[in-house]
């Protein structure tokens, strides 16, 4: 473990034979970032899918491959949780360590939050998912990880049609909290980061808290609530919690929604809802609204 919080101690065997010895790529990218691609692949073996996630550019630095062993560590204790990802296994060769994960065949949230169509999620959906993300990100913080870059694109579906179950994925910037010194630079991506980001106060659990409110407020409405023209005026909505709680915006969406949201979107970290206290939130309890109709949450502009 080093002093920034990385867990770099690992369990899992690293594999030293190609890893095309035991899978074959099977063409489609699923996805990409900002360092990593990530490919379906299928176990020779079993016929199983998987998806292998390749370092597609080098970062500067020697630091990429701590970075990736506090992924793989991080991976290794949350693997009871359901909603974090599984690893499958790592493999390592003279340039690259690929790690290959469960595979999230449904694909980003984010495409299902920025469809104007019956695709888009019904409050119905989005309590059932907030459960998911909420039961895995509760997971992490009882054990001491904060995500720090929780976003839709990291919020992955086991299939998408039927709307299937939430997996988290991309742990490249968490850390552990007790062993977190300070934070030197802007993690995370701008529309979700938190406040105390912005001004290099310290993180903490409520950190991922704030990304969650961005989260589900996206889920519900389809629109980035800080989300500016430029970088800078984001930065300045978030600073000021300048957002949108307009009945327009919220045309359809229960009140129950919206102060959940902003039990989370809420300048003090000490005074923002912790997992914990989320999860016993009565609008994520299906029996203190069974009047939550389920006409699509996101597709407010629709007659
Ligand atoms: N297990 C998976 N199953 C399906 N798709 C995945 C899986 N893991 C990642 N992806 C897809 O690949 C994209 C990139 O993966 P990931 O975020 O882990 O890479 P990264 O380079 O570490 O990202 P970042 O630049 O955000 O740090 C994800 O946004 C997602 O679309």
């Amino acid at each position: 473990m080093n002093k920034n919080g990385m867990v770099t101690e690992i369990h899992t065997k690293i594999r030293k034979e190609p890893f095309t010895a035991n899978y074959e790529l099977v063409g489609k990218e699923l996805g990409r970032g900002k360092f990593a691609v990530v490919k379906k692949c299928t176990d020779k073996a079993t016929g199983k899918q998987y998806a292998a996630k390749l370092l597609q550019k080098r970062r500067k630095g020697a630091d990429w491959r701590m970075d990736i062993f506090n992924e793989i560590a991080v991976l290794e204790l949350a693997k009871v949780n359901p909603y974090v990802v599984g690893l499958h296994g790592v493999y390592k060769t003279n340039s690259e360590i690929i790690r290959i994960l469960e595979c999230a065949a449904g694909g980003e949230i984010f495409h299902q939050c920025m469809v104007d169509n019956d695709e888009a999620f019904t409050e119905k959906d989005v309590i059932r998912l907030a459960n998911q993300i909420l039961n895995g990100v509760a997971f992490l913080h009882r054990n001491n990880v904060v995500h720090l870059d929780l976003k839709p694109q990291n919020t992955l579906l086991t299939s998408a049609r039927p709307l299937g179950d939430i997996r988290i994925v991309d742990f490249g910037l968490s850390r552990r909290m007790d062993k977190i010194t300070e934070v030197r630079e802007i993690l995370g991506t701008p529309e979700y980061v938190a406040p105390e980001i912005l001004n290099y106060e310290p993180i903490s659990n409520a950190t991922d808290m704030w990304s969650i409110g961005v989260l589900i407020y996206v889920m519900l409405t389809g629109e980035s609530p800080f989300l500016g023209d430029d970088k800078q005026e984001t930065f300045l909505n978030i600073s000021q919690v300048n957002i949108d709680y307009s009945q327009d915006t919220f045309e359809g969406i229960s009140s129950l929604a919206v102060d959940f949201i902003k039990s989370l979107l809420v300048k003090n970290p000490r005074n923002r809802a912790t997992a914990e206290e989320c999860l016993s939130h009565p609008w994520l309890n299906p029996h203190s609204h069974p009047h939550i109709h389920t006409m699509s949450a996101c597709s407010l502009d629709e007659p």
